[in-house]
């Protein structure tokens, strides 16, 4: 059948070129679905591609029941219900960089058009008037420019904005004195570019903490006479208190790419002749789409292929260089949560994770992921993945700890997970050994030396004379083959472990019959 991608919103033809290109990928292309038809079929899908029209609310997500990841070819993704996807262990990737040299033109042609009332003029051309009283602009040169968000498209419209020889005021919370003073730009807080700017643009995403940023009583704290660009999101600017300001005179002009509700046929700010505005275009080139299209085709390719995407929104993004060396420590992770989970008795209250040696030098968030959705696939089956693993994990209660320690126990890298139960802890270390793999070194306090794979079964039992050959000629009657195997004990006499690798599946009839010999405490299959 192979992997089903569907385009949801116009994208470039060229950029989809590498979708197109790759055997396994069956393409369709859904642009004039109504949204019906997108519900009714989009449990079809793998992969699902969007710009910003399609909105892929909470209830689509619950429909797409084989949708393993989203592209947005852009940057927003404000019509995506992130936590509904990461709920539902489907990655989210977008484009943050191949629109952004567009949107940066966008605001600057925006900018001069409002400060020159181009549009207007044009207008009123068409009308057969010949007008030059009304049109008088201002320039934008030795004036401030305030800028909001201060990220890709935020600093390469400063950039260009000095090369109108603007004076820049920045406020962004990540901003700092030096990033600003080697660029040449002013940082300031919002209330600093309220109170000094004579235009205002605003490059934030659209968020709980940016809805409304610009609100009645923003705008009262800024000049008389200020000029507004937005080409980031609608929803950041309160358009009522837009609609007053521009009314009152508080604010010169606005210039708007982006609205709270879009598309719209009618809107009360455009009948404001202080308003110019376009329909979201800010992307909209030849360069951009090609660029946002080859960016998102190539990381669903990578996901399909089992890669690492470049560009996660709701996972955390891992350098190439980086995930060369933490790569083989996921099999690892995921191995001993895998195994661990046999080895409750009870439900999980809470996970620790202890990084010694060399990984310990790596970026364990990832590491942890996967050893968490090793012990949660247990009992929650594939539906755990890196997306949904810790979200999954917080939803019931658990609480993870990572933790740094020196005690490496003579091994370049050790990891060791526990679980703590109502009553007990449990706990399992592993190493990757150079050239030969993942390892299991431990197992509570026993010291073994297991390679997690196949079938495997673990007896807790009393260490007394015969206890092995008992054991065997049991299996044996079960016609069991044991292929390792491994033996520790905490003392001489006491309780003690065996850790074997056999040829099939033990069902659970068998590990009765095992458990029926009187120095045999438990017995627990583990299939990995
Ligand atoms: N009109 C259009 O067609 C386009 C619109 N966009 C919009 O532009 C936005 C910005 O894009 P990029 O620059 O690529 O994103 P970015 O992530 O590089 O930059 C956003 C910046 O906003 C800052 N920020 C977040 N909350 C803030 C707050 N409360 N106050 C001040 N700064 C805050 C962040 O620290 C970050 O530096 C996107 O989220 C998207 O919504 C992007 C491309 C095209
Ligand atoms: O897809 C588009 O043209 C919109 C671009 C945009 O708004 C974004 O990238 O955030």
């Amino acid at each position: 059948m192979g992997f089903r991608v569907l385009i949801a919103d116009p994208l470039s033809q060229e950029g989809i070129t590498p979708l197109l290109e790759t055997e396994e990928i069956q393409l369709d292309i859904g642009t004039e679905w109504t949204n019906t038809e997108l519900f009714e079929r989009i449990s079809e899908y793998d992969a699902l591609i969007i710009r910003s029209q399609t909105q892929v609310t909470r209830a689509l997500i619950a429909k797409a029941t084989h949708l393993k990841i989203i592209g947005r070819a852009g940057v927003g993704v404000d019509n995506i219900d992130l936590d509904a996807a990461t709920e539902q262990g489907i990655i989210v990737v977008n484009a943050p960089n191949g629109n952004t040299n567009s949107a940066a033109e966008h605001t600057m042609a925006m900018m001069m058009a409002l400060s020159r009332k181009i549009p207007q003029a044009y207008l009123s051309l068409k009308n057969k008037q010949w007008d030059r009283k009304k049109y008088i602009g201002k320039e934008l040169k030795n004036k401030t420019l305030g800028i909001i968000g201060f990220g890709r498209i935020g600093a390469e419209v400063a950039y260009r904005a000095k090369g109108q020889r603007m004076r820049i005021i920045a406020y962004d919370p990540f901003l700092t004195e030096e990033q600003a003073s080697k660029l040449g730009i002013k940082k300031g807080s919002l209330e600093n570019v309220y109170a000094q700017a004579d235009f205002i643009t605003i490059h934030t995403p659209l968020l709980k903490e940016t809805r409304y940023l610009l609100n009645q009583q923003a705008f009262e704290a800024m000049k008389d006479g200020v000029y507004i660009i937005n080409c980031a999101r609608g929803g950041i600017i309160d358009e009522a208190a837009l609609y007053d300001a521009i009314q009152n005179k508080k604010v010169a002009g606005a210039a708007l790419d982006v609205f709270e509700e879009e598309p719209f046929y009618e809107h009360r700010l455009l009948e404001l002749p202080e308003i110019i505005a376009t329909p979201h275009l800010g992307a909209s080139t030849v360069e951009a789409q090609e660029s946002v299209a080859i960016d998102v085709s190539e990381d669903i390719i990578r996901f399909m292929r089992g890669e690492a995407v470049h560009n996660p929104v709701n996972l955390p993004s891992i350098p190439r260089e980086a995930l060369t060396e933490i790569k083989p420590y996921f099999l690892l992770a995921e191995k001993l949560g895998q195994f661990l989970i046999h080895l409750a008795n009870e439900p999980i209250q809470e996970i620790n994770l202890y990084y010694s040696g060399d990984v310990a030098k790596t970026k364990i968030g990832p590491i942890t992921r996967n050893a968490v959705k090793g012990l949660l696939a247990r009992h929650l089956g594939d539906h755990v993945n890196d997306v949904n693993a810790l979200y999954l994990a917080e939803k019931r209660g658990l609480t993870i700890h990572e933790n740094m320690t020196s005690s490496t126990q003579g091994f370049t890298n050790l990891m060791r997970v526990e679980i703590v139960t109502k009553s007990e802890k449990k706990s399992v270390a592993g190493t990757l050994l150079n050239g030969l793999g993942p390892r299991i070194v431990k197992v509570d306090p026993y010291s073994v030396d297991v390679t997690p794979k196949g079938h495997l079964l673990v007896i807790h039992h009393q260490d007394q004379p015969g206890v092995i050959g008992k054991m065997g000629s049991l299996l044996a009657t079960k016609e069991i083959n044991i292929a390792t195997m491994q033996v520790d004990r905490a003392d001489v006499g006491g309780n003690a472990i065996m850790v074997m690798t056999v040829d099939r599946h033990i069902e659970k009839i068998e590990l009765e019959a095992l458990e029926q010999l009187e120095e045999i405490h438990k017995a627990i299959s583990i299939d990995l």
